[in-house]
């Protein structure tokens, strides 16, 4: 397995990033590599966003040295969502079949995780997100049905969007991982537009469906600082919980968020009026 340790940022530093700079600091460029497990472990909120794309053999979660564990989910609890071909992970020897963009739920203290795909040719990509955790929740799947599935914005103003919310409260139960995935209907470019902030939680993007000659300019920093990040196919980007997290594409996207921090609020967000945006 793979891992990488990103420290936290503070906003007066940010505002001095350069193109690079800022790209090291808050782009994950890949986390998709065939038969490995990737990990990028950021100190916001101890957040690990990770990928596991089994093709050839099933792939184990394991725990790495930062995380000081006896075993992965020890003092954590994960999330994981589809974004590949049919695929099962199995946890403490129970098999949950994932479907494309289906989400899993792992709670606390289950030793043996694996990722396995059906089909080589058409392998899965799980995509895992990963906060501490201090109670054992069960292990929960949820399937597209069960998602909690919202519409928002309009086609007039390029923003009409389908938002699933998969790991909340309404559908899970969880220490203070939340996850969801936003579809961006034709046509429609911008996501979380009017942009917003929450103090009380930070937040990881990772895009995805978005066309190979194609790509998405991700806007962060705070809202009257802001900065892009121009972004591609399944990369994924790191919002401290001071910055914005807002994108616009040159085509339809759909994106997965993930959130941990202070509470497990969906609706506590401190919307940015548009003109406001500097
Ligand atoms: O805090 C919530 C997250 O930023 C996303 O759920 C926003 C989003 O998917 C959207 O508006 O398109
Ligand atoms: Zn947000």
């Amino acid at each position: 397995m793979k891992y990488e340790v990103r420290y936290s940022t503070h906003p007066q530093d940010a505002k001095n990033y350069d193109t690079q700079k800022l790209r090291d600091q808050y782009l994950i460029t890949s986390l998709f590599e065939q038969d490995e497990v990737v990990m990028v472990y950021t100190f916001e909120d101890r957040f690990i966003a990770g990928g596991a794309m089994p093709v050839n053999q099933k792939l184990k979660l394991e725990s790495f040295d930062p995380l000081k564990a006896g075993f992965f989910l020890e003092r954590r609890e994960m999330g994981v969502v589809n974004i590949g071909g049919k695929g099962q992970v199995i946890v403490d020897g129970v098999a949950h079949a994932l479907d494309y963009k289906e989400a899993l739920y792992v709670g606390k203290g289950k030793e043996e995780v694996y990722f396995v795909s059906e089909n080589p040719e058409q392998p899965a990509f799980f995509y895992i997100n990963s906060t501490p955790a201090h109670q054992a929740f069960p292990v929960q799947r949820v399937s597209r049905e069960q998602a909690v599935r919202i519409e928002l914005g309009a086609m007039e103003t390029a923003n009409h969007r389908i938002l699933n919310k998969l790991i909340v409260n309404e559908t899970v139960e969880t220490c203070q991982l939340q996850m969801g995935m936003t579809e961006l209907q034709p046509g429609s470019v911008w996501n979380t537009m009017p942009g917003h902030v929450h103090d009380r939680r930070m937040e990881v993007y990772l895009y995805f469906e978005v066309p190979a000659d194609q790509a998405v300019c991700h806007f962060m920093g705070e809202a009257q600082e802001s900065r892009h990040i121009w972004m591609h196919d399944k990369q994924a980007v790191i919002s401290p919980a001071w910055s914005m997290h807002s994108g616009s594409g040159t085509s339809n996207y759909s994106f997965v968020w993930g959130m941990a921090g202070e509470n497990l609020d969906y609706g506590d967000m401190d919307i940015i009026p548009i003109v406001d945006l500097k």
